[in-house]
């Protein structure tokens, strides 16, 4: 690659969704929208119950095939590929609910993504368990989990569930992380540190997060930048500062009062 070449691949954005469109039936759920999520960052993905958010993000994971549009991964289009095959080529996903095993031990679900990541036989299980531990000891490391490795999922808290599935995820080694929710049902410290040790990992490991998110006061204390869907269309980009000024997103998302104490579902 020539100097510039080299360049402009590091200015590149980490994802780049160019006029993604997604109707059901009649409904329009995503229209048209255009973004950059830039490495590094930490974008949140906000709008009222309906907006087009879950599409959107199961449209960049491929769990949705766009009608039309693009996304790009550091320039490679990813639209048209399988959820496993965006998944290896580094977009990693956390959900609402929390997907571990519950009889496994903590290091043992996350030697499973490692397994998992390096197509290894399950059948050979208690052999990787251990050659992945150290990886896995390390990753749970990361979000302040390694003390509890040999815990069964089963019992741990919600909030410690989640710093486990995101420990999980951070195993495939992404380049983008595409956060759902990432604090609901979550209690307000929890939340609180939660979305610290994300907006820790962005800075400590150049990660790009994008993550859709209810309550405001994650929002504005954490994203680096916010866009704004209404009825699939973006509406606004910016700071905390603007977005919180922004007539229209005041109009159509923040005005309702309906954001704060929303009950999660
Ligand atoms: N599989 C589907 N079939 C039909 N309509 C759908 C489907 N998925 C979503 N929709 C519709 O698309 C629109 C956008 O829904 P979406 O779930 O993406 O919104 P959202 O912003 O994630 O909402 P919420 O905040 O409630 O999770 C809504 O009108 C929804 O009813």
């Amino acid at each position: 690659m020539s100097d510039t070449a080299t360049a402009r691949a590091a200015e590149q954005p980490s994802l780049s969704i160019r006029n993604l469109s997604k109707a059901f039936g009649g409904v329009q759920a995503v229209n048209d929208v255009s973004f950059d999520l830039a490495k590094g960052e930490l974008l949140a993905l906000i709008g009222p119950n309906g907006a087009g958010k879950s599409t959107c993000f199961n449209m960049l994971n491929g769990q949705i095939r766009a009608d039309s549009g693009s996304v790009r991964l550091a320039g490679e289009e990813l639209i048209g590929r399988s959820p496993a095959d965006i998944w290896r080529r580094g977009v990693g996903r956390t959900f609402q609910i929390t997907a571990t095993f519950p009889s496994m031990t903590v290091a043992e679900n996350v030697a499973m993504v490692l397994m998992s990541q390096r197509r290894e036989l399950f059948s050979l299980f208690r052999t990787a368990v251990h050659r992945h531990r150290d990886k896995a000891l390390a990753l749970l490391d990361l979000v302040g989990m390694a003390a509890q490795a040999d815990r069964p999922c089963g019992v741990l808290s919600y909030g410690d569930l989640k710093r486990v599935e995101l420990a999980v995820a951070l195993g495939n080694e992404p380049r983008v992380l595409l956060m759902d929710e990432p604090t609901a049902g979550m209690a307000p410290r929890e939340r609180i540190e939660l979305m610290g040790l994300a907006a820790r990992l962005v800075s400590d490991l150049g990660l790009s997060v994008l993550f859709t998110e209810h309550d405001m006061d994650i929002v504005f204390g954490h994203a680096g930048r916010i866009i704004v869907l209404s009825r699939g269309a973006l509406i606004a980009e910016g700071t905390a500062q603007e977005i919180r000024s922004n007539p229209l997103v005041l109009k159509t998302y923040l005005g309702e009062g309906q954001i704060y104490g929303r009950a999660e579902g």
